[in-house]
């Protein structure tokens, strides 16, 4: 399976469309399942390859990323009768794409991995129905413009959505059928079930831009289920050491307020990192909660513009602070901050099971 992914790597685009072209040819009744515009959905489908092959030899790990993504398909409306003819197609593209290497026994291996995989996934969703809905409707009940471009929504479930503080969900809006995007949760759960999330328009994202600028009170969403490890460790005393960076402060947001509901009385350390004063948007919020917990502090940081305030990039201006190995580091915010955060942390010792994230190629699929 490695062999066979290492040589279709460089011409994954085009294995990966010619896989899809086939599906729909095959299969017309299956394109209803996807998006109109393919791009995001044709990348996806390579990373999650890749990843079943990294995790080939871990089958625990193998075990859970599939159920994850068995549960995650049924709000697609994915059937076990789907699974055979993406698997045939799958094979078909790469006999031809990884000729160099396919023979009789690099096909019965990916047939065997393939069942395998689907099985697993197949379960999961089956195991999953039973407890589960396979997507929630979410009514708008307010949308609060903060900047320009930053809105905050906030929704109402049709049926009680459990989650933690600290996950994110998949989100659908009524003008980009089958578009899903990562969002996270910018509250703990509450008591009234609504459900929040920060939402910046971004070039070229239909799904935030349509959030930002035209989601209104009323209209509805679909939500898939809660995922995400990035949650609160109560087994342990251990200080929080919290980077956020943009919108990213929305689930540092739900971590205070999910220690503040545990009333415990772990220090916790918020950096609020983002370009300029103004893009603060959610400053006044993290300083009333800093008002009410002595053990929360907040710092926000600007890296671009002037600022009185502290200024530099997240992981330079907390590295000027600590010590930090009483603490736990929760990141949250663009890719390139996680990624030199997890850096910038680990050099000063912090080992790396102790600094929690959230995919960063799930970020980027956002
Ligand atoms: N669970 C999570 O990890 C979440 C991630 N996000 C992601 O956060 C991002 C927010 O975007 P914006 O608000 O436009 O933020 P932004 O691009 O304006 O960056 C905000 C701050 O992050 C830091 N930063 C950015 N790039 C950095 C780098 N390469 N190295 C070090 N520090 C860096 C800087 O302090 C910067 O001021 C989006 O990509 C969104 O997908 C949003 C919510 C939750």
């Amino acid at each position: 399976m490695r062999r066979t992914l290492a040589e279709i790597a460089p011409v994954a685009d085009k294995a990966t469309s010619y896989f899809y072209a086939l599906l729909f040819i095959r299969h017309p009744d299956l394109r209803a399942l996807f998006p109109a515009a393919m791009d995001a959905q044709r990348d996806r489908l390579f990373k999650a390859l890749l990843t079943a092959a990294e995790h080939a030899d871990d089958a625990a790990a193998l075990t859970e990323y599939l159920s994850r993504l068995g549960r995650g398909h049924r709000k697609y409306g994915t059937l076990p009768t789907h699974y055979p003819a993406v698997g045939e197609c799958l094979i078909a593209a790469l006999t031809r794409y990884a000729a160099a290497c396919w023979d009789e026994a690099a096909e019965a291996a990916w047939v065997r991995v393939y069942t395998a995989i689907s099985q697993i996934m197949i379960d999961a969703a089956a195991e999953d129905e039973a407890k589960s809905p396979a997507w929630w409707q979410a009514e708008i009940v307010s949308h609060e413009r903060r900047t320009r471009d930053i809105a905050v929504v906030t929704v109402r479930p049709d049926q009680p959505y459990p989650f933690l503080a600290g996950q994110y969900t998949s989100l659908e809006t009524p003008w980009w059928p089958r578009t899903w995007r990562h969002y996270s949760f910018s509250a703990a759960p509450r008591p009234d079930g609504l459900l929040s999330f920060h939402v910046k328009a971004v070039p070229a994202g239909w799904v935030s831009n349509a959030l930002v600028h035209r989601a209104r009170p009323g209209d509805v969403l679909r939500l898939g289920p809660p995922t995400g490890s990035m949650i609160v460790d109560h087994s342990t005393d251990n200080g929080l050491l919290c980077l956020g960076g943009g919108t990213g402060i929305a689930p540092i947001k739900a971590l205070v307020e999910d220690v503040a509901e545990h009333g415990s009385r772990r220090p916790v350390e918020v950096f609020y990192g983002a370009r300029r004063d103004d893009d603060l948007y959610d400053i006044d919020t993290l300083l009333r909660l800093q008002r009410s917990h002595l053990w929360l502090s907040v710092r926000p940081v600007v890296s671009d513009g002037p600022t009185r305030r502290l200024s530099g990039q997240l992981p330079q201006v907390v590295r000027q602070y600590g010590p930090w190995n009483a603490y736990d580091a929760y990141l949250s915010g663009p890719p390139g901050m996680i990624r030199s955060s997890i850096d910038a942390l680990t050099r000063i010792g912090i080992p790396p099971d102790r600094i929690r994230h959230d995919s960063i190629d799930e970020l980027m699929a956002s």
